[in-house]
């Protein structure tokens, strides 16, 4: 009663321990945060949204447990686990029959991005983000932050070379990496191409996918375009995985040399175009034809100056936009506290703020604002750029000159 004033009114005493209260719970939920990482990376390894698509109706914790081989012993414990999945949104629980038991059901999230077996070739993408070669550099961000020698990235400080070279000598995480990616590319392609397909696509005559990893998105543009001839540019050891994909092309090579020009992609179509039969295609490039270069999480990868070198490459080759020739970009356009709209607050802002350090660990990248973005297109020789919001967290940008 003392912290009350004789009013009823806590005082300032009652206030200040409340609020630390607070405060320390807040804490807590900052410092075990990864828990609620871990546990969707367990879901998705032992497959529990798989099991539950099979069923085809909500399932019973004791059959989960029979099809997932869980020991007896570990049963409350993956109850629990179960709990905090439901807690998060990731799968429904109800309960069932006499007994009550528990049964499980999947969301629209479970359903969309956890479910494997309805995806040739990809796996969720937290097995890329989560992989130990990803998580372990951030054990060495604070010392990134000091180290002598500036190491491009907390990654190259750990690993002693860069992301895209670990990923060329170590087959199975190159796989792992692109496979989770491609997941996401999936996702994003289709929402691309209902939302604004029309209106970005028709009419080219050619595509390249610079940096296009898996060439899901180039796959799904050229299947809904049969008539653009599409192409997937990106390092040999990636490219190497694209081997079987009948209506993309392949071509090897480094996107700070030069970037292949589309026309040259279509006279080998279908092959793997060997890197030193490229500068002949030069010869027979038509500038009149409308050709479109498209990155989804290529710039975001690297610094300023990077991205207008890349940004140049891709300009060399196409003509302008009277003549069709345009490059696509499908990055973040991140919003800013100091924006009006006070939106800095919901949870895209949050998580846009998320991935933006997120990406300094792997890569030394960042997401970038509008006006970041617009001195980067000028300095590379473009005139015009539109942005279309695509989803919350990214947009479509295309660029001309
Ligand atoms: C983050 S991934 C994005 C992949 C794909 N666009 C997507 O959205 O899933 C970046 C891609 O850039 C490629 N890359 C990195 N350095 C490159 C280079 N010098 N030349 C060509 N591609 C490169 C990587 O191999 C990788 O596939
Ligand atoms: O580890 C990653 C993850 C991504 C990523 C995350 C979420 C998405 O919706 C898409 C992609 O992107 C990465 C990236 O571009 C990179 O250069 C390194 C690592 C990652």
């Amino acid at each position: 009663m003392e912290s009350m004033n004789k009013n009823g009114i806590p005082g300032d005493h009652e206030v200040a321990k409340a609020e630390l209260m607070r405060g320390h719970g807040h804490l807590w939920n900052i410092i075990f945060n990864y828990v609620n990482s871990m546990a969707l990376k367990c879901a998705a390894e032992l497959g529990i949204a798989d099991v539950i698509y099979r069923h085809g109706q909500p399932l019973p914790l004791s059959v989960l447990l029979t099809e997932l081989s869980i020991l007896p012993s570990r049963t409350d414990s993956f109850r629990r686990l179960m709990r905090l999945l439901v807690h998060s949104g990731l799968f429904t629980s109800s309960t069932a029959g006499d007994e009550e038991e528990e049964a499980y059901a999947l969301t629209p999230i479970s359903a969309s991005f956890l479910v494997t077996s309805k995806a040739e070739n990809m796996s969720p993408l937290v097995f890329a983000v989560l992989d130990p070669v990803m998580v372990d550099p951030w054990h060495c961000l604070s010392r990134w932050f000091t180290a002598a020698d500036e190491p491009p990235a907390a990654f190259d400080l750990f690993h002693g070379k860069s992301l895209f070279e670990l990923t060329g000598n170590n087959p199975e995480f190159n796989v792992n990496f692109n496979r989770g990616l491609a997941a996401d590319s999936s996702f994003v392609a289709k929402l691309i191409l209902e939302q604004c397909g029309g209106d970005v696509f028709r009419g080219l005559q050619s595509l390249v996918d610079v940096g296009g990893g898996s060439g899901v998105l180039a796959t799904a543009i050229a299947d809904a375009f049969p008539q653009t001839k599409c192409a997937v540019f990106d390092l040999p050891h990636v490219v190497a995985l694209l081997q079987g994909k009948p209506t993309v092309a392949a071509i090897a090579g480094d996107m700070f040399e030069f970037v292949p020009p589309a026309d040259a992609v279509i006279l080998k179509a279908c092959n793997i175009i060997n890197l030193l039969l490229l500068p002949f295609n030069f010869l027979i490039i038509n500038n009149q034809s409308s050709i479109c270069y498209i990155m989804q999480w290529v710039l975001h990868d690297w610094n300023d100056e990077d991205c207008v070198r890349i940004l140049r490459n891709c300009k060399k080759a196409i003509p302008p936009k009277e003549k069709g020739g345009k490059v696509i970009i499908i990055e973040m356009v991140m919003k800013l506290e100091n924006e009006e709209d006070g939106s800095i607050h919901d949870e895209t802002a949050e998580t846009q703020l998320l991935f933006d350090v997120y990406i300094m660990t792997p890569v030394p990248g960042k997401q970038r604002s509008e006006a970041e973005w617009k001195s980067i297109f000028i300095a590379a020789g473009f005139s015009s750029y539109t942005i279309t919001p695509i989803l919350g967290l990214r947009s479509l940008i295309q660029l001309f000159y």
